[in-house]
């Protein structure tokens, strides 16, 4: 059940179905204002910790029964095959192959750019330390496939570690109840580079991947975004079994607009990320009241032409458009709730992203809407959620990447060193560490 957050003051709830209207909030209740929609996490964590236990204890057969439970499909295999991976293709338009492949390319381009570069350092005479990238030899990819077969994800994980050079790259997303992978989530595995797929999503495709079932490899590191239970099992592996990139769940969106910004770019952006999820967030803000009655009366005009406009109406539920006194506040409320996106249409866009310190990607000016980075722009979508922009990054090429550190010491850079070295080791009590030195320098 999702909790919603607790009604606050001066608060106008323009229309049923759209987001509530907070005008000049005290900092005060900035905290409430912007917490996150949460499940009830105990009841939350029970639940996935007993799906997780099930999948270490028995494998593929709690695998099977879970998935039959929740996706409804009954599998005979949890592998896709090769003909099914083939076949893809043939079930695409060419409309969509080629818009996979420019997505692809400016993805690559972008992601190579990023790469690390061995420079050897003389840290002191005779004393040469270096770096060296190394691919996170197995990686699981987790792509969301709930209520939207998330094909883009599967470019923003695979492409980077094909990159990194990860040799085994596992993917996991749950089958329709006919037991089948939407194709094009197929298709942009196979162009990507995946290794392997399997019909197996949520908390199980989280807990097989984490421990290791006989059909599905136990791998280091799981990547990907999904809804609360994904979210959930992920940071709950992470705790003892593998690492994960980090906690990327519901989707959510700031906009920070004035009035050179055009009202429908920005409800369409705002409605991008709503129709995500039922926990999905998004927030407007601005100093202008006259922004905040356009973008409201907008967003009822494209919601009602939405196809599925459910989701994005439970989404408005907790969403808000908050009315602040200047930039200043503007800037300090967006630092504390730490978007997982970012939106900048006005005037002096520039000048308000250099002052951002907490957002997981930004899209600046009219032109830019986030749309563009989660599909095709080259930037990652896999990005921290729930404030934990804050401390984490978005998912890039160094995610999948361990960097492993060498020295080399000539007998003269012993010699300049060992002094020191010898010196804090006999203050840490730790006399071996001192021998060692002391027998070189002889
Ligand atoms: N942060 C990011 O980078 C990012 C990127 C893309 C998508 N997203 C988010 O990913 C999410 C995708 O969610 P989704 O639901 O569409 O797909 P999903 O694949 O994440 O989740 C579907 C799975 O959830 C499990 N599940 C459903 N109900 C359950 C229950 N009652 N108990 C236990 N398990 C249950 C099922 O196993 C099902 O297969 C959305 O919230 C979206 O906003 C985030
Ligand atoms: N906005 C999502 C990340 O929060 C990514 C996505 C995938 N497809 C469309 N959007
Ligand atoms: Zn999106």
């Amino acid at each position: 059940m999702i909790n919603e957050v607790p009604m606050l003051t001066n608060v106008t709830n323009e229309a049923a179905s759209c987001m509530q209207v907070i005008k000049h909030p005290d900092k005060s209740e900035w905290k409430s204002l912007l917490a996150r929609p949460t499940f009830d996490t105990s009841s939350l964590n029970d639940t996935v910790s007993r799906i997780l236990t099930d999948i270490r204890q028995e494998g593929d057969a709690a695998v099977l029964r879970y998935g039959e439970m929740f996706d409804k499909a009954v599998l005979k295999e949890l592998r896709v095959t090769l003909p099914e991976i083939n076949e893809a293709a043939n079930l695409l338009s060419e409309d969509l192959k080629e818009a996979i492949h420019v997505a692809a390319k400016n993805i690559e381009k972008f992601h190579v750019s990023q790469k690390f570069e061995t420079k050897k350092i003389e840290t002191t005479p005779g004393v040469i330390c270096w770096q060296k990238a190394v691919g996170i030899e197995k990686v699981g990819l987790y792509i969301p496939g709930g209520s939207a077969p998330l094909f883009s994800t599967v470019l923003m994980l695979a492409i980077p570690a094909k990159i990194a050079g990860c040799k085994e790259i596992i993917l996991c997303t749950p089958p329709d109840k006919d037991g089948n992978i939407n194709p094009a989530i197929l298709y942009a595995a196979k162009m990507a580079g995946a290794t392997s797929i399997f019909k197996v999503g949520g908390v199980q495709a989280i807990g097989a991947m984490a421990y290791g079932t006989a059909t599905v490899p136990k791998v280091y590191k799981i990547f990907g975004p999904g809804n609360q239970y994904v979210m959930a099992a992920k940071q709950l592996v992470s705790l003892r079994d593998v690492a994960i990139d980090m906690p990327a769940g519901p989707s959510e969106v700031q906009v920070i607009a004035d009035e050179t910004a055009n009202a429908a770019f920005i409800a369409a952006d705002l409605l991008s990320q709503a129709e995500h999820g039922a926990d999905s967030q998004v927030i407007l803000t601005t100093t202008s009241e006259k922004v905040i009655e356009q973008v409201l009366s907008e967003i009822q005009v494209q919601l009602a032409l939405l196809p599925r406009k459910e989701i994005a109406e439970k989404a408005l539920k907790h969403s808000k458009a908050i009315l602040l006194k200047n930039n200043e506040d503007i800037i300090e409320l967006t630092n504390e709730y730490a978007p997982e996106h970012l939106i900048i249409e006005t005037a002096d866009y520039i000048q308000l992203a250099q002052q951002v310190v907490n957002a997981g990607s930004v899209f600046l000016g009219n032109y830019t809407p986030e749309s563009a980075g989660d599909y095709a722009s080259g930037t990652n979508h896999t990005l921290p959620t729930n404030g934990y922009a804050k401390a984490y990054s978005g998912v890039n090429l160094d995610s999948f990447i361990k960097k492993i550190t060498f020295q080399e010491i000539s007998r003269e850079g012993i010699q300049n060193l060992g002094k020191t070295i010898e010196v804090m080791a006999e203050n840490e009590l730790l006399y071996a560490h001192k021998n060692a030195v002391t027998l070189r320098l002889k």
